[in-house]
């Protein structure tokens, strides 16, 4: 905060790894009043880092992002001990996260203004873009860099400073990008992580008149609770929320890209992410050769400690998550589902990467966000048919196509009520397209040109001349 590596008064809080459930480090318990002393910090910082020029930030954004790349292993341990991820994907994700840093460094030199037309001839008409002012950002714990990066790299290109919240099970990673961001010389007040109490945390920057904007990445629960708490404000805020993300397999699909596309999105992060494959809908002519492939797969990635050489999944996050994949299974096997491969709790945090066939829509697993390595597999007849059913659904984030029939893929993606699709592409993010859902799955969007927008504000000049 500030500069300032402070809270050694406070109480802690553990952070455990959840592939050997021992406690790694302690870290302060903010809560509200840190919360308030952090925005205090931000708010004073913003009148000079909105001052500087976009080139001046440039140069500070781009010092970030060669230390974050020097010391990605570094982070990236530190990243699979807190958040369980197999090392590889954990340096894949700095990647990533270090994409959206280098992106916006760029991005920032393009905040263009306009001239508008006047009407008569004594004005002339401009409009400006600023900085929104001070930004908060609560993360989750699934993606503990690149959730960060791709909020407060735009947000601090735009000329915004800001207040950060990361989960509470991966702060360390947050913290790791503050102390590089510190020594990559952004001025004290420009970046403050607070870690702690969520809700206190929370309700002190919604209350905050001086925070202007609020992005959240989480539960649509809580995404919820937070945009009835920024009214009051009236802020502006960007909320990228739960997935439920269906893939539909037409009978003329490549069916290699299509299990090797499920298997990437379904099982990466062991399925704890918001855009995972989270239901499949196969043409029942190609159920059979569809999931005897899948399963052959599934059954190669081994699960173990993401520390371990050739891990493909680790553990879920906690027991909560455990549960909840377990009793999905569950009911579907109630309701006539079958366990292809998988379906059992190894040990610990570890479950088995399942695969279910004979799913119906009635099932659980078919109405909920999963978040862990469960892949129940449905069929259908007719495009019409899939669509209907891929778009049943509150959640609007990713969806995924498979088909080898370009004209009939666009076709489809043009009616799939989603914010991301993946046609014949099970990792569709990059930083420098737009990420973000339709309907209860968030608003705004984050990466690419769009996601610097969401931290500035328009301003209009009219010149009398
Ligand atoms: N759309 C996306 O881009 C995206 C990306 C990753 C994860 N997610 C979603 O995130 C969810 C999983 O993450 P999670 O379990 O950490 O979500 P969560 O909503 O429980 O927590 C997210 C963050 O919000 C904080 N939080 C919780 N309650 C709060 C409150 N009352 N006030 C202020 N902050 C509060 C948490 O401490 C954490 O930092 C899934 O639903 C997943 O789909 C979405």
């Amino acid at each position: 905060m500030n500069g300032q590596w402070t809270g050694k008064e406070l109480e802690t809080f553990e952070v455990t790894n959840p592939a050997t459930s021992e406690c790694i480090a302690s870290v302060p318990n903010g809560g509200a009043l840190e919360a308030e002393q952090a925005t205090d910090a931000a708010y004073e910082a913003f009148k000079t880092w909105s001052a500087y020029t976009a080139y001046e930030r440039s140069e500070i954004i781009w010092k970030w992002h060669k230390l974050i790349d020097e010391n990605k292993e570094e982070l990236a341990k530190m990243m699979t001990m807190e958040q369980g991820k197999p090392l590889n994907e954990a340096l894949g994700e700095i990647s990533y996260a270090n994409g959206f840093v280098a992106w916006y460094a760029e991005e920032g030199k393009r905040i263009y203004g306009e001239t508008i037309p006047a009407s008569v001839k004594n004005k002339r008409l401009f409009v400006q873009k600023q900085p929104v002012g001070v930004v908060a950002a609560i993360t989750p714990w699934n993606f503990p860099a690149a959730m960060i990066t791709r909020k407060i790299a735009p947000a601090l290109a735009a000329g915004c400073t800001v207040v950060v919240k990361p989960a509470e099970q991966t702060p360390l990673t947050a913290l790791k990008l503050a102390q590089l961001a510190e020594q990559a010389g952004f001025p004290n007040g420009v970046i403050n992580v607070v870690t702690g109490d969520a809700q206190a945390i929370g309700q002190s920057w919604l209350e905050d008149k001086r925070v202007r904007k609020l992005t959240f990445t989480g539960s649509t629960e809580v995404g919820k609770l937070l945009m009835r708490g920024a009214a009051d404000t009236v802020k502006k805020v960007s909320l990228e929320l739960g997935g439920h993300a269906p893939v539909i397999v037409m009978e003329d699909a490549d069916l290699e890209k299509a299990v090797n596309g499920v298997i990437a999105s379904k099982f990466r992060n062991a399925g704890q992410t918001c855009v995972c494959s989270n239901r499949i809908y196969v043409h029942e002519s190609i159920e059979q050769a569809f999931t005897s492939k899948l399963v052959e797969q599934t059954q190669q990635l081994r699960v173990g400690n993401g520390l371990e050489d050739g891990v493909d999944l680790g553990p879920l996050i906690d027991t909560a998550a455990i549960s909840k994949v377990a009793l999905q299974i569950e009911d579907a096997v109630n309701k006539g589902a079958k366990v292809q491969t998988g379906g059992k709790l190894i040990e610990n945090l570890y479950f088995e990467p399942t695969v279910l066939t004979n799913v119906e829509d009635n099932m659980k697993c078919m109405m909920e966000e999963t978040f862990g390595p469960v892949a129940p597999v449905t069929t259908f007849k007719t495009e019409e048919e899939a669509i209907t059913r891929a778009n049943d659904s509150d959640y609007g984030l990713a969806a995924y196509v498979f088909t080898e029939n370009i004209t009939r893929g666009i076709r489809i993606t043009e009616v799939l009520e989603y914010g991301i699709i993946g046609l014949n592409d099970g990792l569709p993010s990059v930083p420098q397209s737009p990420f973000g859902g339709f309907k209860q799955s968030g608003l705004g969007r984050e990466g690419g040109h769009h996601g610097i927008e969401e931290f500035l504000e328009v301003k209009y000049i009219s010149l009398g001349l």
